[in-house]
């Protein structure tokens, strides 16, 4: 191959990337105007931010948690910021047939779904793995299983609107971190199951987009109580992360990764460094180490 070929391949290559990548859809707040869209896990944290930038935007939100005194907060908010309506559905996810129920009170008060976010998770420790299976099963069924249960159920409406699932997860669903055995477990299962499932749209013709997010540490209340102590890095707004998640959605984009450089700039590392990213991981905690021998 002359040399003026193998300088043009890749610059051709490069120009139709940028065309590629320039000609994708710029987000605009309108998209979600009047949509259906649920958000779980939205008492707190990301997802009630979630909840707030859709109200803002117009859409019609269905918000899911345990605690219905703060769901009825979070949809007295929506309504002031201008939701096109708002309204909430208690109970735990480590029951699936509540899982169910979710998706059916969408079918039955907003007569369909253009958006299901899957944000929730349930309570667990930020510390060496304890070695308690039981509590593995627990969180598998409630950030995991449940998810799965969700998208059963919301597929025939999803794909009836064209729609999308949004499935929040983490940078400990990508790599592994110390502490978070147990989380990090659910995060990955999460991966494979959505990645998978998205091929199978692909090939079916499905026309339901699938967005994993891929978030580094944000600071809501119960990640910075956890974490904040041994994590030695600055947790992003929660606020600019749940518009991220948002657009990402609205976008239908594969991937989203807030911040972008504490994950997707890491995560190349991942399969030609890994023990370099390791190590890098590593130096960002501050634990206790044992007396040397
Ligand atoms: N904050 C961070 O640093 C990061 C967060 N993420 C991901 O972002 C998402 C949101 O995290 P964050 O906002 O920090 O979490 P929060 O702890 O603030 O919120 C968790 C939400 O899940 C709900 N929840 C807890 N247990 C259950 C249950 N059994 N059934 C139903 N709902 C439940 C909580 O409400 P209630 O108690 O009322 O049920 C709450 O609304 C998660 O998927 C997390 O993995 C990813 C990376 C970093
Ligand atoms: C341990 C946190 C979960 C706390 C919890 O149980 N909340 C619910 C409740 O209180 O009811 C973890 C939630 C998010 C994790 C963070 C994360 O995903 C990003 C980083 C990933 C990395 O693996 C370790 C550091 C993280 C900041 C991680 C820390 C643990 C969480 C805060």
């Amino acid at each position: 191959m002359g040399r003026l070929q193998k300088i043009l391949i890749p610059f051709l290559g490069l120009v139709l990337a940028f065309c590629f990548y320039s000609a994708r859809e710029n987000f605009k707040p309108e998209m979600l105007k009047g949509k259906r869209v649920i958000v779980t896990g939205a008492s707190t944290g990301i997802g009630e931010q979630m909840a707030y930038h859709l109200a803002r935007m117009g859409a019609h939100v269905l918000v899911t948690a345990r605690t219905e005194a703060k769901l009825q907060k979070v949809v007295e908010r929506c309504q002031e910021l201008g939701a096109s309506s708002a309204r909430l559905i208690s109970g735990s996810m480590e029951d699936m047939a509540f899982a169910k129920q979710v998706v059916e009170a969408a079918e039955a008060e907003l007569g369909g779904l253009d958006m299901l976010i899957l944000n929730h998770i349930g309570k667990s420790y930020f510390s060496y793995f304890d070695g308690d299976v039981r509590h593995i099963q627990k969180l598998l069924d409630i950030n995991f299983l449940s998810y799965v249960a969700m998208t059963v159920s919301a597929l025939p409406m999803l794909k009836q609107s064209g729609g999308s699932i949004v499935v929040v997860s983490s940078m400990a669903g990508k790599v592994g971190f110390p502490f978070t055995v147990p989380y990090s477990a659910t995060k990955f299962a999460l991966d494979g199951f959505f990645s998978s499932l998205r091929q199978e749209f692909s090939i079916q013709n499905v026309n339901v987009s699938i967005t994993l997010c891929i978030l580094s540490f944000i600071d809501t209340e119960s990640a910075v109580r956890a974490a904040a102590d041994v994590v030695q890095m600055s947790p992003a707004p929660k606020e600019e992360c749940a518009l991220e998640i948002i657009k990402g959605g609205a976008l239908r984009q594969r991937e989203v990764y807030y911040k972008y450089a504490l994950t997707k700039i890491p995560l190349l590392l991942r399969d030609w460094a890994a023990e370099l990213l390791d190590y890098l991981i590593r130096q960002h905690y501050r634990v206790e180490r044992p007396p040397a021998a």
